[in-house]
């Protein structure tokens, strides 16, 4: 992306919403698209959630979450420090505020891997920031299949993460964009191509509107 000339502003950033069941593959599409994006120049960055749940084996504390007590959950809610939260399947979860701020006023956009409840909340805090995308598994069979490969979790967690499939996916009527995730280096290019798309609406695009007018006061 060419940098902005002096007089224009940057772009205001966007909230990339990814949502999906448990095991459907947000997590995986999430990876790759932050890889390809920081390779192709462009700025998004993850939101790195709160939450009280435990770490899995594969799990780093400050990398894929902040892990939590609920007293420590409980006391940054209650600053304010978080833009939104939920329980899910039984933990806290929450987006820490600042940097998402930060990282908009600096024209760079953010990532969030939350769910439906959260989607709501910050669709409602800043709707014209948001663009939210829900990914659906091929198959129920897929997903309790991608949820035991994982094999990160016990089986009564893949239980009750599937129980919670039917709720979740209930809500996909509430989002923008729909993505069937079969085979995930098309998913992954779906969404960037979402991602690309969302970057040049009209509205988010305050360097060329500028343009615009300047091109037609030289006419
Ligand atoms: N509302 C909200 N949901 C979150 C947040 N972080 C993660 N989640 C959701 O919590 C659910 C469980 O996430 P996780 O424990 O990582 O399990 P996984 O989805 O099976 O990998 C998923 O639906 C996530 O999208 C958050 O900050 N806020
Ligand atoms: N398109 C796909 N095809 C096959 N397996 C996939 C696909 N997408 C993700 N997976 C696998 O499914 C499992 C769950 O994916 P993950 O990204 O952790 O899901 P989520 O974050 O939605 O819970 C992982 O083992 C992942 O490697």
């Amino acid at each position: 992306m060419p940098e902005p000339t002096p007089g224009d502003s940057p772009r205001r950033g966007l909230i990339l919403v990814l949502s999906s069941p448990s095991g459907a593959g947000k997590t995986s599409i999430a990876r790759a698209l932050l890889a390809q994006e920081a390779e192709s120049g462009h700025r998004i960055d993850l939101s790195i959630s709160v939450t009280t749940r435990s770490r899995r084996p594969s799990e780093v504390d400050g990398i894929h979450y902040h892990f939590r007590s609920v007293r420590q959950f409980e006391t940054m809610r209650d600053r304010g420090e978080l833009l939104e939260w939920a329980e899910v399947h039984g933990n806290w979860y929450g987006t820490p505020l600042e940097p998402v701020e930060a990282a908009l006023r600096a024209g760079e956009d953010v990532l969030f891997d939350i769910d439906w409840q959260g989607t709501r909340q910050v669709a409602q805090a800043m709707p014209e920031d948001v663009v939210t995308v829900f990914i659906l598994p091929p198959s129920l069979a897929e997903l309790r299949s991608r949820l035991e490969r994982r094999a990160e979790d016990s089986p009564e967690v893949i239980a009750r993460r599937l129980e919670n499939a039917r709720e979740e996916i209930g809500h996909w009527r509430e989002y923008g964009y729909l993505v069937i995730n079969r085979d995930l280096e098309v998913s992954v290019e779906a969404v960037r191509s979402i991602l690309h798309a969302e970057r040049h609406r009209q509205e988010r695009q305050k360097p060329a509107q500028i343009l615009a007018d300047e091109l037609i006061s030289g006419l």
